[in-house]
C-alpha cells in the first residue's frame, strides 16, 4: 500500500512534466491523495494488527486498523467494519460464533503481549469486560499530553454506541470517565468508515468547551486515520474569532440567556455612536434640516418598514435613503416641487450620499456588540445587568467564550453586506435540494423516531402525512410508494427519489416531481456553504440557551451526537434534562445511551467524589480498584502543593487544581501543570492536586458540581489541600 501510494505521487509528477496547466492540477490533486494515503498509513504504525478471532467453524479474521487486501482475499478486517463487530460484543452467554477473543497488544512493530478469552458454553458466568488484560494494560499506562485512542479494547456498552445508527439524534449519557468522548470520537470515524463519501471534507463537526479540552483530544481521529473531522471549542465557532476566556458566572448567567437576542435586535436597530444627528441641505434656495428628533423619528419608520418586510439592517440602506427623502420633502413648503423629482435630484448629491452612509453604515456583529460596552446604550436590559454587562468588557480588549454566541447571533440578524448580483443559479440546479442559500421547495420524506415515515409539504415544519407503525421502518421503497399515493392526492407525480434533509435538518428522501414546484429563493447570496452533515456535541450539559441556538445554526441539517452527564453541570444556565437540552439544539427526538461503567477513577477516588454528586444523579460502578486517596489539612497552602508535587512519583502527569485567581498565584512556584477549575472538564491525569475545596465550591452558584469536576480526573492518585474547613459533604 505504501508502494502504491509513492507510485500515485510520482505519477502525479510525471504528468505535470509531461503537460500544461491541467497536468499541475492533476500533479496536485494526486500528490495530495497519495500524501493522505501514507499519512493514514503511518498513523498504523503502531498496532495495524491488534485483534483476531476465531470462530466454531474455524474461520480466523485478524482485525486492525484499517482494512488490508491482497488481491480479493481480506488480510485484516477495519474494526469498524460488520464482520468485525464480534470482536467488541461476542460474549460467553452470547458467543456470537466466537470462541477465541485475542488482543494483541504491540509496542511500535513488535507484539510484547496477547491476551486470549475463551467464549465456550460451558464457561459459567458472564465475562465482565472484554479482553480484560489489554484493558488493564491500557488503563494503567501514565498519561500523556493527549488522550490516546481506544480502539483495540473498546467494551461492548461503547461499541453500541459508537455504531448507533448515523440518522436522528442520539444521547450518549455517563458519568464522570466512562468513555463518553472516547465513544463521541470513534464514532466519528465509524460514520466515515460507513459513509465516507457523504462525510468526508468536513462534514462531521466535533465541539468540546474550551481548546485546552480540543487540544487534549486532537490526536484521537488522526491516530485512527481520519483527520476529515472538524474540531471546534466553543470560542471558534465564529469565523475571525478565537475566544479563550470564560466570563464570571454572572456574568456568563446574562451573556446566556434567550432574552439576549431580544436585546441585540434593540442594538442593532439603534442610532451607531457614530452616526451624524444632523442633516442639512440646500434645495433650490430652501434650508432643509433634519434634526436629532427628525433624524430618531426616521429611524424608527426604517426599522418598522425593515421588520414588516423582513428586510435585515444591512440590506436596508435603500430604505433608509427612501425614508429620509421622504422626511426631507416634507420639510419643503408647498406644492412647488414634484416629489420624485425632488428624490432624484437630492439622492443623486454627493453630501446626501456621504450622509446616509455615516447615518446606516455596514454593520459586522464585533462593531454592535462593541456599543455593549456603554451602559446607556442598551435597551431592554435590567440597570444591574446593563450594569455588570458594561463592565465586563471594560479593560477587555478580547472576546470571551461567552461574546461568541452574541457574535453569532448578530451575523444572523445583521444579514449579510450588500455584494455584487451573482450569476443566476443553472437549470440543472433547480432539481437539486441544497441546504445552502437555496432550496427547492418541495416535499421531503423522512423517518422519525417515533411516528415512523413522515411527509413533508413545501414550507410545512410538521408532517402532512405520518405512515405510523404500519410501514416498515427498513422497507424505504413501501414508504416510499406510500408518499407517492399522498403526493398524487396532492396534484403531483414522482417520477423518482434523490437524498436530501427534512424540514429538521434529519436525513431524508427527495421525490423529483413531474413538474417542478417553485424554488425559494434563499435571504442571502453568499457563496453556498457546505452543511455539517453530523455535529458531534461533548459536554453539552453545559450549554446556555444562546450558545444552544448557536450549536443549532450550525447541526441545522445535520443529525447529531449529544454527549454529556448532568453532574457536570456547572453554567447557571444549564439545562434541567435532556427534553430540554434538546429543545435548545432545535431537535425534538433522540435515542438514548447510557455508559454505566466509569474506567478512569479508581474505586477510592470515584466514592470520594460521590459525595458531591448533585442528588438524584446515579453514581458510575467504577471499573478500577487501587488508587491513593489523601486529604490533608495544612498551614502554608504554598509550600503543601510544592511538597504534595514534590511526592508524587516521576514520569507521570500531575495536575494543580485550584480556583481561577489561587491558579495564577500558583502557576509560577509549581512546575507541573496549574489547571483553573473553570478548564478542567474532561480532561485528565495519573496525579491530582486540589487546592482548597471551599473555595472553588464558593466561587460560583454551581460550585458543587466544580468540585465534582475537579475530583473526578484522576487516574491514580488524588490529594486534596485545605487550609479552610471542607464543605459539609466532605467532612467526616
Ligand atoms: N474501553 C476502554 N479502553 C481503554 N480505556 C478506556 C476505555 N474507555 C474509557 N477509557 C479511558 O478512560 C478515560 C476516560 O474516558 P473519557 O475521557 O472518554 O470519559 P468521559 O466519560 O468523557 O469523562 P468526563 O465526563 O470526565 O469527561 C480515558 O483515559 C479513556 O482513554
Amino acid at each position: 500500500m505504501r508502494a502504491q501510494a509513492n507510485a500515485l505521487a510520482s505519477e502525479g509528477h510525471r504528468r505535470a512534466r509531461a503537460s500544461s496547466i491541467a497536468g499541475l492540477v492533476e500533479r496536485d490533486a494526486l500528490v495530495h491523495r497519495a500524501a493522505a494515503q501514507l499519512r493514514a498509513l503511518d498513523a498504523e504504525a503502531e498496532g495495524l494488527v491488534f485483534g483476531r478471532l476465531d470462530f466454531d467453524d474455524g474461520e480466523t479474521y485478524h482485525i486492525g486498523r484499517l482494512g488490508v487486501r491482497d488481491n480479493q482475499e481480506p488480510l485484516l478486517v477495519d474494526w469498524r467494519a460488520p464482520a468485525a463487530e464480534p470482536f467488541y460484543r461476542a460474549t460467553s452467554g452470547d458467543p456470537l460464533g466466537v470462541v477465541r477473543r485475542r488482543v494483541i497488544i504491540c509496542r511500535g512493530p513488535k507484539v510484547v503481549a496477547l491476551d486470549d478469552d475463551v467464549l465456550s458454553p460451558d464457561h459459567v458466568g458472564d465475562l465482565r469486560v472484554l479482553g480484560e488484560g489489554a484493558l488493564l494494560a491500557a488503563l494503567r499506562r501514565s498519561r500523556g499530553p493527549h488522550m490516546r485512542d481506544i480502539v483495540t479494547t473498546i467494551q461492548r456498552e461503547q461499541d453500541a454506541a459508537i455504531r448507533a445508527p448515523a440518522r436522528g439524534v442520539t444521547v450518549i449519557t455517563g458519568g464522570p470517565g466512562t468513555g463518553k468522548t472516547q465513544v463521541a470520537l470513534h464514532r466519528a470515524a465509524y460514520l466515515l468508515y460507513t459513509d465516507r463519501t457523504r462525510f468526508t471534507g468536513g462534514r462531521i463537526l466535533v465541539v468540546g468547551p474550551s481548546n485546552v479540552f480540543t487540544d487534549y483530544i486532537s490526536r484521537v481521529l488522526p491516530s485512527l486515520g481520519e483527520d476529515s473531522v472538524h474540531l471546534r471549542a466553543l470560542g471558534e465557532l465564529v469565523e475571525g474569532v478565537t475566544a479563550t476566556r470564560r466570563d464570571s458566572p454572572e456574568v456568563a448567567q446574562i451573556k446566556g440567556r434567550d432574552s439576549m437576542r431580544q436585546v441585540l435586535v434593540e442594538l442593532m436597530w439603534q442610532a451607531p455612536p457614530t452616526a451624524p444627528d444632523r442633516l442639512r441641505l440646500v434645495y433650490a434656495g430652501q434650508v432643509l434640516t433634519l434634526d436629532v428628533d427628525d433624524l430618531a423619528k426616521a429611524r424608527r419608520r426604517v426599522r418598522d418598514k425593515c421588520e414588516a418586510t423582513g428586510t435585515m439592517p444591512n440590506a436596508a440602506r435603500p430604505a433608509a435613503a427612501a425614508v429620509l427623502l421622504d422626511t426631507l420633502w416634507t420639510k419643503t413648503d408647498g406644492p412647488h416641487f414634484d416629489r420624485h423629482l425632488f428624490a432624484d435630484d437630492v439622492a443623486d448629491r454627493g453630501e446626501f450620499h456621504r450622509f446616509l452612509q455615516a447615518w446606516w453604515p455596514a454593520l459586522t456583529p464585533t462593531k454592535v456588540l462593541s456599543w455593549l460596552a456603554e451602559t446607556a446604550r442598551v435597551v431592554g436590559l435590567d440597570a444591574r445587568a446593563a450594569e455588570v454587562l458594561a463592565g465586563s468588557y471594560h479593560g477587555r480588549p478580547d472576546w470571551s467564550v461567552d461574546d461568541v454566541p452574541l457574535l453569532d447571533e448578530l451575523a444572523e440578524l445583521l444579514g449579510e453586506l450588500p455584494a455584487a448580483p451573482k450569476a443566476p443559479e443553472p437549470e440543472w440546479r433547480l432539481r437539486e435540494l441544497t441546504s445552502g442559500t437555496r432550496r427547492v421547495a418541495t416535499f421531503v420524506l423522512s423517518c422519525g423516531l417515533r411516528d415512523g415515515w413522515e411527509l413533508y409539504a413545501p414550507g410545512h415544519p410538521t408532517p402532512i402525512a405520518l405512515a405510523g407503525p404500519t410501514i416498515d421502518n427498513d422497507a424505504i421503497a413501501a414508504a416510499q410508494r406510500w408518499a407517492e399515493t399522498v403526493i398524487l392526492r396532492e396534484g403531483h407525480r414522482v417520477i423518482s427519489w434523490a437524498d436530501g434533509f427534512d424540514p429538521h435538518g434529519e436525513e431524508g428522501y427527495v421525490p423529483v416531481l413531474a413538474e417542478p414546484l417553485p424554488v425559494e429563493e434563499a435571504d442571502d447570496d453568499s457563496p453556498a456553504e457546505e452543511p455539517y452533515l453530523h455535529v458531534i456535541l461533548d459536554e453539552a450539559q453545559d450549554l446556555s440557551p444562546m450558545e444552544g441556538r448557536m450549536i443549532a445554526r450550525r447541526a441545522e441539517f445535520a443529525s447529531m451526537t449529544v454527549v454529556g452527564d448532568f453532574g457536570q453541570a456547572t453554567h447557571p444556565l444549564a439545562a434541567g434534562s435532556w427534553p430540554q437540552l434538546l429543545n435548545r439544539l432545535g431537535k425534538r427526538e433522540a435515542r438514548t445511551l447510557e455508559l454505566p461503567t466509569g474506567y478512569r477513577l479508581p474505586k477510592a477516588i470515584a466514592d470520594y467524589a460521590t459525595r458531591v454528586l448533585a442528588p438524584g444523579i446515579a453514581p458510575t460502578r467504577s471499573y478500577r480498584s487501587g488508587g491513593t486517596l489523601s486529604v490533608r489539612q495544612v498551614d502554608d497552602m504554598h509550600a503543601a502543593v510544592q511538597e504534595a508535587v514534590r511526592q508524587t512519583p516521576g514520569e507521570t502527569s500531575i495536575a494543580v487544581i485550584a480556583t481561577d485567581s489561587a491558579a495564577e498565584e500558583l502557576a509560577p512556584l509549581v512546575d507541573v501543570a496549574v489547571v483553573p477549575a473553570s478548564l478542567v472538564k474532561g480532561l485528565e491525569y495519573d496525579h491530582v492536586i486540589v487546592v482548597e475545596p471551599a473555595d472553588i465550591v464558593a466561587a460560583e452558584p454551581r460550585g458543587l458540581n466544580r468540585l465534582y469536576v475537579a475530583l473526578t480526573r484522576a487516574v491514580a492518585g488524588l490529594v486534596i489541600l485545605h487550609q479552610k474547613a471542607l464543605p459539609a459533604a466532605l467532612r467526616d
